[in-house]
């Protein structure tokens, strides 16, 4: 093996700290990632929307968009060569795939319009995320669970309650619990006359979805918050109080996207709360530049304190994490590859750190020490760990995967404009 004697080596200096490297190994190979099938196609989905709504928004021409599921497959098939560890796929309700030439609307879809996705996930080992998509349709040009017209709030209660059913059918033929995500657009683009009725009715809506009986260990329903959205700007209904509190009483989850606060606001800040009062969390990673821009995941401080959070409060069974971006601007699959890369790497950094004695230097108040500690970390031999866990994981080492995207590009994405 190319990197075996680096990674001995690196092994001994990660000792020095008492970390045992090869059981953070064999924890971040089992924890798994969920890669959200929306960065293939610029979230526009296969049930007939063509544009993009909701306060959301992704920019950028780049050729070779996927537009049918067979080529979002094929691309998502590429990523999985180059991406170590556990991974599970996170689709939307969009991406439903109907067969000779039916088409249903959204309220009244069924697990049979996802069975093709079934197939692709169990031929793969993965299991299936799932959200039901409350923008991109004539019904959510307003407000949706929300809404003052109960026509309007119906229609998407009985899409959500489709979605849990959806959701059951996946856990089952998957053998794996299916995590169904339910985040609204709703919201106002100025300064509101009443704030409080809106979110009683997402409240009421909310609870009538739960109202349908299903099996809580198999699917693990969770809302999303948001501090505002393009053209909802002053007001969101689905605010961070509303949804924890709502997930708390109603024993669901809560689900923190780390670009939907306030730019000084930090979700790594905000994990160990949580879990103080929450049995499981969900996160989405993404990367907000200036607002909730959704760019690429880097291998960034934000990041890597997130990932620490989960590792060193031991909550890696109790928090569900998913990435959440679409960058349109730069190969889709590189975006793909890069933004899972990170998510792993990052959780690797997490899991090299000796929890333990940051702990202890904190409470002896020893804050030289454990300041000198984490920035010497930064310059440890983390790569070559990284190195030998993609090798043994059969993917790229370092920048050789890039190639690969390249060549990819060349002969499968650009054929398609
Ligand atoms: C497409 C996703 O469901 C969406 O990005 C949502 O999770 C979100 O973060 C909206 O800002
Ligand atoms: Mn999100």
């Amino acid at each position: 093996m190319r990197t075996k004697n680096k990674y001995e080596e690196a092994k001994k200096e990660y000792k020095g700290l008492g970390i045992n490297v090869d059981e953070a190994l064999a924890k971040l190979q089992s924890y798994p990632v969920s890669m959200h099938c929306w960065q293939g196609d610029d979230v526009i989905g296969f049930d007939g929307s063509t544009s993009l709504s909701g306060g959301i928004q992704t920019t950028g021409n780049y050729p070779g968009k996927a537009t049918t599921p067979e080529q979002l497959m094929e691309d998502m098939d590429k990523v999985f060569t180059l991406v170590p560890g556990t991974k599970r796929i996170n689709l939307h309700a969009s991406y439903a795939i109907f067969e000779d030439g039916e088409k249903v609307d959204r309220d009244a879809i069924e697990p049979k319009h996802f069975k093709k996705w079934v197939e692709f996930a169990k031929e793969r080992e993965l299991g299936i995320d799932f959200n039901p998509t409350l923008f991109s349709h004539e019904k959510a040009e307003g407000l949706t669970l929300a809404s003052s017209d109960k026509d309007i709030r119906d229609f998407w209660i009985r899409h959500c309650q489709a979605c849990i059913r959806i959701s059951e059918y996946l856990a089952n033929e998957l053998d794996t619990h299916c995590l169904m995500n339910i985040w609204i657009p709703d919201g106002l683009k100025d300064i509101p006359g009443n704030r409080l009725s809106p979110r009683k009715r997402f409240m009421e809506s909310l609870d009538e979805i739960l109202s349908v009986s299903y099996d809580e260990d198999k699917v693990l329903v969770c809302v999303e918050s948001k501090v505002f959205g393009i053209g909802m700007e002053s007001y969101t209904v689905g605010s961070s109080e509303f949804t924890m509190n709502y997930a708390l009483s109603r024993g669901i989850l809560p689900l923190m996207d780390n670009g939907h606060y306030h730019p000084t606001e930090v979700v790594s800040d905000k994990i160990s709360s949580m879990l103080l009062f929450h049995d499981k969390i969900a996160l989405h990673l993404t990367r907000p530049v200036r607002w909730d821009s959704d760019h690429v995941v880097l291998f960034d401080d934000e990041t890597k304190e997130i990932t620490k959070e989960i590792v060193r409060n031991d909550a890696m069974d109790r928090i569900y994490l998913g990435l959440d971006f679409f960058d349109a601007s730069i190969n889709r699959v590189g975006a793909w590859v890069i933004g899972m890369r990170n998510a792993q790497k990052a959780l690797l950094y997490a899991l090299l750190q000796p929890n333990e004695k940051l702990s202890e230097l904190q409470d002896q108040e020893d804050f030289t020490q454990l300041m000198m500690i984490q920035e010497e970390l930064k310059t440890y031999p983390f790569n070559d760990i990284w190195n030998y866990y993609c090798e043994t994981n059969n993917v790229p080492i370092k920048d050789e995967w890039y190639q690969d995207v390249m060549n990819y590009e060349q002969e499968v994405l650009r054929k398609r404009d």
